[in-house]
């Protein structure tokens, strides 16, 4: 008898362009939500957008609750919890970065709340997943969370963002590509589950990104609208895989290990991204690693560990010991030996 079953959880109203967080009141009306609405941010995105999604929705008489966060972890998840309670919160808006929207959504998910994600930077492709991404200790957890109902993109706001954040979205999804090339290894050699569908869509979004990589382009407005879409696409595949695995393989985990040893130093995209230049040449050899690289190079991102601002003893440190970061099989394996990743390193030019 056949018995699989999947429950794929997406938004339902995704509003891009330019100027709509001002119609952040009615994409949240549609969803019929009701009580007050708790805003989670952190420090600039407030500036930036936060106060006016306040604002909105106090002129609409549902004085909205505040809080501001300052760092991915569950004592944050645990204490925007607790203000929600206090608060009496009917639902929660994140507006800000990957901290802030995997703060808001897990939160949202354990209090069994609506959540609506409004991006402030196309710096990370969590904007719409159903994932949550927190270290603690030794390891990153990949959090199974409440997906946002809606999204309000406004390509005015990201465009305005410091151009680095867009350049580390757009390398966020470069590294689709090895990503998904770990979930097949897995799968053919761990027998881990692989959606067909997922796959492709991950594939497909970074092939779509590289190809327009033309109008990616600093000052453009533009830009953010082609990141933007790609960031959803990334995120809805994690939604149909119910994991981030069609975005988050080898190169992932060498970025979390980097957080852990040198915590702030670059962002996660643009770590990610210098990652995906080394596993891709771990899976092929002499030449694919190439195109990874010239993507990242024509869009700005880093290619190097200079560009990142991180040693290159750090890289290698990382390089070996990435895959205790958690229980995912990838191209690492069981470990990389040092005199190993020393020379992909050195081979890539990221050394
Ligand atoms: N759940 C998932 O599926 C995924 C999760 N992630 C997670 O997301 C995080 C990475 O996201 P990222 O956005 O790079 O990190 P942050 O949320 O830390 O944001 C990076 C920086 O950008 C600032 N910022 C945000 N918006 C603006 C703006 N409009 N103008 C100026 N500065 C701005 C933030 O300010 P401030 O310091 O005030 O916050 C912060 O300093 C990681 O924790 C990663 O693991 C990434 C991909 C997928
Ligand atoms: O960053 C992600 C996808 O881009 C997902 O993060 P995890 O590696 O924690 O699953
Ligand atoms: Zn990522």
């Amino acid at each position: 008898m056949f018995q699989k079953s999947s429950w794929i959880r997406l938004p339902r109203n995704v509003v891009v362009g330019h100027g709509v967080l001002d119609e952040t009141v009615d994409a949240v009306a549609e969803l019929h939500l009701t009580g007050r609405p708790l805003v989670v941010t952190s420090p600039t995105p407030k500036e930036v957008a936060g106060d006016r999604v306040v604002e909105a929705f106090g002129a609409e008489g549902e004085e909205p609750a505040l809080t501001t966060v300052e760092e991915a972890s569950f004592e944050e998840v645990q204490r925007v919890i607790e203000t929600a309670r206090a608060s009496e919160a009917g639902f929660l808006i994140g507006v800000g970065g990957g901290k802030v929207i995997d703060i808001t959504k897990m939160a949202a998910d354990e209090l069994g709340l609506g959540f609506v994600s409004v991006p402030t930077a196309a710096s990370h492709d969590g904007i719409v997943s159903g994932r949550g991404s927190v270290p603690e200790e030794d390891t990153r957890h990949s959090v199974a969370a409440e997906p946002p109902l809606a999204v309000v993109a406004d390509t005015e706001i990201l465009a305005e963002a410091p151009w680095r954040l867009t350049t580390a979205g757009c390398a966020d999804i470069i590294s689709n590509y090895t990503a998904v090339k770990d979930w097949q290894l897995a799968h053919r050699l761990k027998n881990v589950e692989y959606s067909e569908y997922a796959g492709a869509l991950s594939q497909m979004t970074a092939e779509m990104l590289v190809e327009n990589a033309d109008s990616v382009k600093r000052g453009l407005e533009e830009s953010a609208w082609v990141v933007v879409k790609a960031l959803v696409s990334s995120g809805v595949a994690m939604s149909i895989a119910g994991s981030s695995r069609p975005a988050s393989g080898a190169e992932h985990l060498f970025s979390h290990q980097l957080d852990r040893l040198v915590p702030g130093a670059a962002l996660h995209g643009h770590q990610v991204g210098v990652g995906s230049i080394i596993t891709e040449y771990l899976h092929s050899g002499e030449t694919e690693w190439r195109k990874i690289r010239d993507a990242l190079a024509r869009i700005g991102a880093p290619t190097t560990a200079e560009e990142l601002g991180i040693d290159d003893e750090t890289v290698i440190e990382s390089l070996t010991t990435a895959h205790r970061i958690r229980d995912r099989y990838t191209i690492l394996g069981d470990g990389v030996s040092e005199p190993a990743a020393r020379e992909a390193a050195r081979a890539t030019g990221v050394i």
